[in-house]
């Protein structure tokens, strides 16, 4: 049974699917402070999230059992993630889920600055019929600057053009074309600065972003302008904005977002007469609050239960087309990576990587990871280790990690072969994914095999001379050891050769003592694979 907390207020609709699964229990505590959360986070699997929680690196060691984060949203800011990666705590996001709704708001926040909507309200609400204060200014032909041209910002794109606006977008990822496409001018900050009427931010907070528009625009910024904030406070300074505006310079503001969140009463926004706010609502709908807790929701499943999921925030992202030529070998490289380690011996040094045929020509990053974590998890316990840290641990513990790619078939369409260079030696496992058969194991050291990478399996080095199958045989037999499966390999005849034997049942150290020391044999080691 996994447990799972909701520490935000989070769609009950949304998460039906985990509160429906037999194998999840799920409490929800919202508003706790971090030393609540602390106490109580030890006996979680996993969290689950908007913006208010603050997940701490605090938190994340006091949650000993945490898997994964889950962030019913877009923005990752109140977490952690250096210190999730560290633990190899998977946070992920849902990114698409919201696009619509915080446009929207964006929108409603944008008319309601050139109309003065919430201050005629509160006007007319009081019992003060005023016509005259509230003169307002169209959005048509009007020029709006967007900063930050990507889900959000394109779609707030889209409907100004609905508006009769002229689109100036920046982003560093903005192509002519797809521009072009949007019927929107490709412009930079400073033409934002100097032409638009209103301005609209649709960034991340990064440092690159901190203070966008900041003292310097606005000594420059066009007289009138209106700014709309509805993505992070601190992308526009607060108090460089309060003075533009007191100096008569910027017309009005509209925030959803603060520096700090809530802001403190006396800031400088919450009574003056141009700005108007909300409390961070840009997702606040029935509809984004559903979508978000379904996407996360879903991904929090495969990852508690094993499976393969969408990108994490705090892994490189992967394209769609990639991972589906990726993911049916990544069972295969874990065991690969997870074979070499319990063969051998002496502290890994070095994973050196070969993919050969039609891996060649993939990016192979997240398979790379699999073969990582499959050999550190011998090491380190499958607890310990999983694809958000493997790398991360590797490099900290000094392993060397060697990609090479060939596309040479050497018999197979596709072969992954893992090398471990130890203190002591160098231990080499090869696979294939053989079509309709699934994963096989093709290689051990020098001597090619044929091996179904699963259950028990004793590797067994000998000399290849008459009667040695049997001698092995007759005395697992003796010792109620029943083998499955058996497959011998040998580069020469009477050379050295190998013994591959699946058993149903593990084998005591004893045991492979025993075999060890029967005539013409040289080692007997046992390998489990999940
Ligand atoms: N107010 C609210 O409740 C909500 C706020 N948000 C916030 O809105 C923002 C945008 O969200 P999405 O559009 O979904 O994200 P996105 O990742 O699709 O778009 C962000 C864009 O900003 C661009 N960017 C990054 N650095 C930049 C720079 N220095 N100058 C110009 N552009 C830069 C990126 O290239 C990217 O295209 C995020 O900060 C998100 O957290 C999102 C949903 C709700
Ligand atoms: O998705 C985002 O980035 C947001 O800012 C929305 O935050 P929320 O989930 O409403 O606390």
């Amino acid at each position: 049974m996994f447990k799972v907390l909701v520490s935000d207020p989070i769609s009950d609709l949304g998460i039906s699917l985990l509160v429906e699964a037999s194998d999840i229990s799920i409490d929800k505590k919202t508003g706790l402070s971090e030393d609540e959360l602390v106490a109580i986070i030890g006996e979680y699997d996993a969290l689950l999230v908007r913006s208010q929680t603050r997940v701490t690196e605090r938190i994340m060691t006091a949650g000993k059992q945490l898997k994964v984060i889950g962030r019913a949203g877009v923005g990752v800011d109140n977490i952690d993630l250096d210190a999730a990666t560290k633990r190899g705590i998977i946070v992920i996001n849902a990114p698409d889920g919201n696009t619509i709704t915080t446009c929207e708001h964006t929108f409603a926040m944008m008319m309601a600055v050139a109309r003065h909507i919430p201050q005629a309200y509160a006007k007319t609400v009081s019992g003060v019929w005023d016509r005259k204060s509230f003169l307002g200014v169209e959005l048509r032909n009007k020029v709006l600057g967007v900063l930050g041209m990507g889900r959000i910002g394109s779609e707030v794109a889209a409907r100004a053009k609905a508006f009769g606006m002229d689109v100036l977008g920046y982003d560093p990822f903005l192509t002519e074309e797809r521009a072009e496409k949007m019927g929107v001018r490709k412009a930079t900050v400073d033409d934002i600065i100097a032409e638009a009427d209103f301005i609209t931010v649709h960034t991340p907070l990064t440092p690159e972003t901190r203070h966008m528009i900041g003292k310097e625009q606005f000594a420059r910024i066009k007289k009138g302008v209106r700014i709309v904030n509805c993505a992070r406070g601190g992308i526009v300074d607060e108090l460089a904005l309060v003075d533009a505006i007191n100096a008569g310079q910027v017309a009005g503001a509209a925030f959803d977002v603060f520096e700090e969140e809530p802001p403190a009463a006396d800031h400088p926004f919450l009574n003056h007469t141009q700005i108007i706010v909300t409390p961070h609502l840009g997702a606040s709908t029935v509809e984004a609050q559903e979508n978000v807790a379904i996407d996360v929701s879903e991904q929090l499943l495969h990852i508690l239960r094993g499976e393969p999921f969408k990108n994490a925030v705090n892994m490189p992202p992967v394209a769609a087309d990639v991972m589906n030529k990726l993911e049916p070998y990544f069972q295969l490289g874990k065991k690969l990576g997870n074979f070499a380690a319990q063969i051998a011996e002496g502290p890994v040094k070095e994973i050196a990587i070969a993919y050969a045929g039609e891996l060649a020509d993939v990016d192979t990053q997240p398979l790379n990871r699999q073969i990582v974590e499959g050999v550190l998890a011998h090491h380190l316990g499958s607890e310990q280790v999983n694809v958000v840290n493997a790398l991360h641990l590797a490099k900290n513990r000094g392993v060397n990690i060697v990609v090479t790619k060939s596309n040479a078939t050497k018999g197979f369409t596709n072969q992954i072969s893992v090398t471990l260079r130890t203190d002591n030696e160098e231990r080499l496992v090869a696979g294939t994914l053989l079509n309709g058969f699934g994963p096989r194991i093709t290689q051990i050291d020098k001597f090619p095999v044929d091996v179904e990478p699963q259950g028990h399996i004793l590797l067994i080095s000998h000399d290849d001379k008459p009667g040695i199958i049997g001698r092995v045989g007759t005395l697992l037999g003796t010792r109620d050891v029943n083998i499955a499966t058996m497959q011998v390999g040998r580069k020469i005849v009477g050379g050295a050769a190998i013994m591959v034997v699946g058993v149903d049942k593990g084998v005591t150290k004893a045991i492979l003592g025993e075999i060890a020391s029967l005539p013409d044999l040289n080692n007997a080691k046992e390998v489990h694979l999940y």
